[in-house]
């Protein structure tokens, strides 16, 4: 058993019928921290949480939660881990108050003073009903319920889909709030990649149930380059262009999207007649789109 990671699985597969949802996965998340997953729909994050959490069992490998099988998890285990989902299901027969008490009662590490922080990032009453809640009320309580759970793992699936950005600022602050003592590893999936830039320390990539890529934010970025050039003509074959993640002429300019390209892709470009050439940095949201698109749609040929 390795403690140093809060999951890990090791040749981690998943099939639906003949359709493979994760693909031999071999993810190691360290303790604490925030960490983004990302990919494309249909990548297989749910499907990867929801073995994680023992809710679905692989077809082959194996998944670790806290160092334990996902597929054995104690309720003492689970009471170990908090977990909150774009659905934000809480029973909406009951008062704010008699949903928290019953949590209280639950769990015997509640924190109570970090659940009224949390949700006085909102207006919410003790007396409202969880159906008279907004969305994204409802949303910041399921968040302040699960980090007074003290959870050590807090998994969230895509929890701000469908809020505001009122709501969904309230809701990052809340959570980046709550890992400032680093005591609670928030792993999380999102297709917002602003509020990844914003909050992730670690960004994990999938695409089609595969591990693609794992690093900071900042560095995955860095490797990311965009490209404008005056090439005369046609400019080259974009099956020959080295790193290509997209091509695209605009006003007789060559765009290109590339990856782990230094200086030496100017001299490509030189190469092939460009006349002018600016190489400009991108953000988190263009090259995480550029590096999932690649496999999407392959450039034509030119
Ligand atoms: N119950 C199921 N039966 C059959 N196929 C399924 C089932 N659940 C998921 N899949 C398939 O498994 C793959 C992964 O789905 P999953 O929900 O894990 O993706 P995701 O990355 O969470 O996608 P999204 O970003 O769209 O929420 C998809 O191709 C999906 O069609």
């Amino acid at each position: 058993m390795t403690t140093d990671f809060v999951i890990e699985t090791r040749a981690l597969s998943k099939r639906y019928g003949g359709k493979f949802a994760l693909r031999s996965l071999d993810l190691q998340v360290p303790r604490g921290h925030i960490h983004a997953i990302v990919g494309a729909n249909g990548a297989g994050k749910s499907t990867l949480f929801r073995i994680l959490l023992g809710f679905l069992a692989p077809s082959a490998g194996e998944a670790r939660i806290l160092g334990r099988d996902s597929q054995r998890l104690t309720p003492d285990d689970r009471g170990r881990i908090g977990f909150v989902n774009e659905e934000h299901t809480l029973p909406a027969w009951m008062r704010v108050h008699e949903v928290t008490a019953a949590q209280r009662r639950l769990y015997p590490r509640w924190k109570q003073p970090l659940f009224e922080e949390v949700l006085g990032h909102y207006h919410v009453l003790p007396t409202q009903k969880i159906s008279e809640l907004s969305r994204g009320e409802r949303a910041g309580l399921n968040l302040a319920l699960a980090l007074a759970q003290g959870p050590e793992l807090l998994v969230l699936d895509e929890p701000t889909l469908g809020l505001d950005v009122v709501a969904k600022r309230a809701f990052l602050e809340a959570l980046m709030y709550s890992n400032t003592g680093d005591d609670c590893t928030v792993i999380y999936c999102s297709h917002q990649m602003d509020e990844i830039e914003r909050v992730a320390d670690n960004l994990i990539i999938l695409e089609q149930g595969e591990l693609r890529t794992t690093s900071a934010p900042d560095e995955f970025v860095a490797r990311v380059t965009y490209w404008v050039a005056d090439i005369p003509f046609k400019g080259p074959d974009p099956r020959n262009v080295p790193g290509l993640l997209q091509v695209q002429r605009i006003d007789g300019l060559h765009h290109y999207l590339v990856l782990d390209q230094g200086e030496g892709f100017a001299d490509f470009l030189r190469a092939h007649g460009a006349r002018s050439i600016n190489a400009m940095p991108v953000g988190l949201d263009r090259a995480v789109n550029g590096f999932l698109a690649k496999n999407h749609a392959a450039p034509a040929a030119a």
